[in-house]
């Protein structure tokens, strides 16, 4: 380890002078007034932590700082204001015309210079989430392998059982690990089975945490649970960086799952947020009811997309101004997104006085078999109110002809499901008709922006799971929304952990769907628009983490003492600072961490030849 000395600083022989010194923003008239007083100072700082991502300012370390951490020389002379650091980075950003070209860049950036990299995500929310986030970060997860560039998040396989706890305690950051995000990898959006190369979407995810609602990234742990891939393709990839074995099944895999999670709280304590993404749908919904009040756990896909999708109808109902319960929603697909959105959208109803019943008599649901009817085979027990007592409908065409759905909702990663018929059909019956496109990433989207639009004479209230552009329709300007759980999961983690909540109930997404659905103005809502534009989604996530940190407080689960008035202020001072602060005063704050036993070991003997 290159441990970096700074001895009586030396400064009568290595400070330049500052008159002349280049710098672009700053000037140093006190410099050698300052180190002067420091004369004694004896400060010894590993250069990889000044240099490692959190702590690196690149070109931004002033003249002082380069002196007395000793980095003096080991760059050019110009001192880089934040604005012009924002600008090396968009100039670079726009450099690459292919969007995974910058997926790359991006995530260099994140490991040389984390600060800076969550600054610019901070603020360019609508030019950089659509590559760290879906649509690209889906295709980047299809070559991970070949775009694989160091540590970015804990990998357990198979072979690790028994010995978790020690994987988990190699993470850097493990002293102040509060949330986890974890997944399988076996069904990456639309992608299907990507074994570890789903790694890519635990780190999207968690980028998120940061960069929309203000959660620092040292509490935060991406994790891929490696138990191999039925991806025959990925077995063959040179570049494939998991283990190329069949993928466990039964009780093993899940008693593989058991030992992370039971290892987890014994590792980080009750608290842990453990929020699980993209496993399979029948896997997701058994973690979900099996940890069921055992751990402060949801699942995104689930639970994270219903909030969106609640919110979306809720959104749809103040456009229409008809009650939800009146309007007629066909839903194509079965799996978790629209178990997710039913279960929430018949809570909704329930509660607003429907019998379970009339709750899902206009709820049609159609899947690879058809319109789930009386006499489907094998139907699913919580879907089978839903099932209805018709004659067989194979196609969705004519099924949207038959029932005439106000709101068609797909999530069936079969693209160009919603064809040019279905929608022409929905037009001709509704004014306003609701069209939801979940399929994620865009090549699986079951009809375009542009489609859904033209087809519909610009009727439509259209949303995806991926983000499209505006389209120009008969001289107006109609802008989709995005039905995307990044208008949710942000929030409620946040409101989640300000409290140290031990669970995270239902009602906190039935919340954040209501929360998410008052957002847009009359205004937005005249332009079709149900979602907020992704560029104000901080401040969603901000306004559904407030509400659901005092929810958790008023029902007696959060574990911090935090009065509900003082959420907000607690929120804002533990929110993770995009400035720097003074290089050195950073630096100083690294020794708080738990030393890795070896370092310190090394530390010590360094000491003693001193
Ligand atoms: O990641 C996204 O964009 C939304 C999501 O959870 C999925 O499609 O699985
Ligand atoms: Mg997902």
């Amino acid at each position: 380890m290159n441990f970096f000395k700074i001895l009586n600083c030396g400064f009568t022989r290595q400070t330049p002078n500052p008159q002349t010194h280049q710098s672009n923003s700053k000037s140093h008239p006190n410099l050698i007034k300052r180190c002067a007083a420091s004369t004694h100072d004896t400060i010894r700082i590993p250069l990889e932590l000044v240099l490692s991502g959190k702590s690196n300012k690149f070109l931004g370390f002033t003249l002082e700082e380069r002196q007395r951490l000793g980095i003096h020389g080991l760059m050019p002379a110009c001192i880089r204001s934040d604005d012009e650091q924002m600008l090396a980075i968009e100039s670079n950003f726009f450099s690459f015309s292919e969007n995974v070209a910058r997926y790359r860049y991006l995530r260099a950036l994140r490991q040389s210079y984390e600060k800076l990299y969550f600054k610019f995500v901070a603020q360019n929310v609508k030019l950089v989430l659509p590559i760290i986030y879906t649509p690209t970060v889906g295709v980047a997860c299809t070559v991970y392998g070949m775009l694989y560039r160091g540590v970015t998040g804990i990998h357990i396989t198979k072979h690790d059982r028994g010995h978790m706890k020690q994987v988990l305690l190699n993470w850097p950051n493990r002293s102040r690990t509060q949330a986890i995000c974890v997944t399988d990898g076996e069904r990456i959006l639309g992608l299907g089975d990507l074994g570890a190369n789903g790694m890519g979407i635990a780190v999207g995810k968690m980028e998120l945490y940061t960069a929309l609602a203000g959660i620092p990234p040292s509490r935060l742990m991406p994790v891929c649970l490696d138990v191999g891939t039925n991806n025959k393709s990925l077995h063959e990839d040179p570049l494939y960086i998991g283990l190329r074995d069949e993928r466990l099944k039964g009780d093993e895999y899940v008693s593989f799952v058991d030992e992370f999670m039971e290892t987890v709280v014994e590792t980080f304590g009750n608290q842990t947020l453990i929020h699980f993404e993209d496993f399979a749908t029948p896997n997701a919904f058994m973690f979900l009811s099996r940890y069921q009040k055992c751990y402060c756990h949801f699942n995104d896909d689930i639970q994270g997309t219903a909030a969106v999708g609640l919110g979306g109808l809720l959104g749809i109902q103040r456009i229409t101004k008809k009650a939800l319960g009146e309007h007629v929603i066909l839903f194509a697909g079965a799996g978790s997104a629209v178990m997710g959105i039913l279960y929430l959208l018949k809570k909704e109803l329930v509660s607003r006085g429907l019998t379970q019943d009339e709750a899902a008599k206009n709820i049609y649901i159609y899947d690879q078999s058809g319109l789930l009817t009386k006499n489907s085979k094998k139907i699913q027990e919580n879907l089978s109110i839903y099932a209805k007592d018709m004659k067989p409908i194979k196609s969705l065409e004519k099924l949207v002809d038959k029932v005439k759905p106000s709101i068609l909702i797909g999530a069936t990663s079969a693209a160009g499901l919603f064809t040019e018929k279905i929608i022409r059909s929905m037009a001709a019956n509704h004014e306003r008709p609701g069209i939801f496109a979940f399929s994620n990433p865009t090549s699986k989207s079951e009809c375009t922006a542009e489609q859904a639009y033209q087809f519909s004479d610009g009727k439509a209230i259209f949303s995806a799971g991926s983000p499209f552009p505006p389209v120009e329709f008969n001289g107006k300007r109609l802008t989709p929304g995005q039905a995307n759980n990044c208008f949710a999961f942000p929030g409620i983690v946040l409101g989640t952990m300000t409290v140290l909540a031990e669970q995270m109930p239902n009602e906190v997404f039935l919340l954040a769907a209501h929360e998410l659905s008052k957002i847009p103005t009359e205004e937005d809502l005249q332009g079709g628009r149900i979602y907020p534009p992704v560029e104000s989604a901080n401040e969603v996530a901000l306004k559904i983490g407030v509400e659901v940190a005092k929810y958790l407080i008023e029902n007696g689960l959060a574990k911090r003492a935090l009065d509900p008035d003082e959420v907000h202020d607690h929120i804002a001072k533990n929110s993770y600072a995009l400035e720097y602060g003074s290089a050195l005063a950073e630096t100083w704050s690294y020794p708080k961490m738990k030393p890795n036993p070896s370092t310190a070991a090394l530390h010590k003997e360094l000491q003693k030849k001193k």
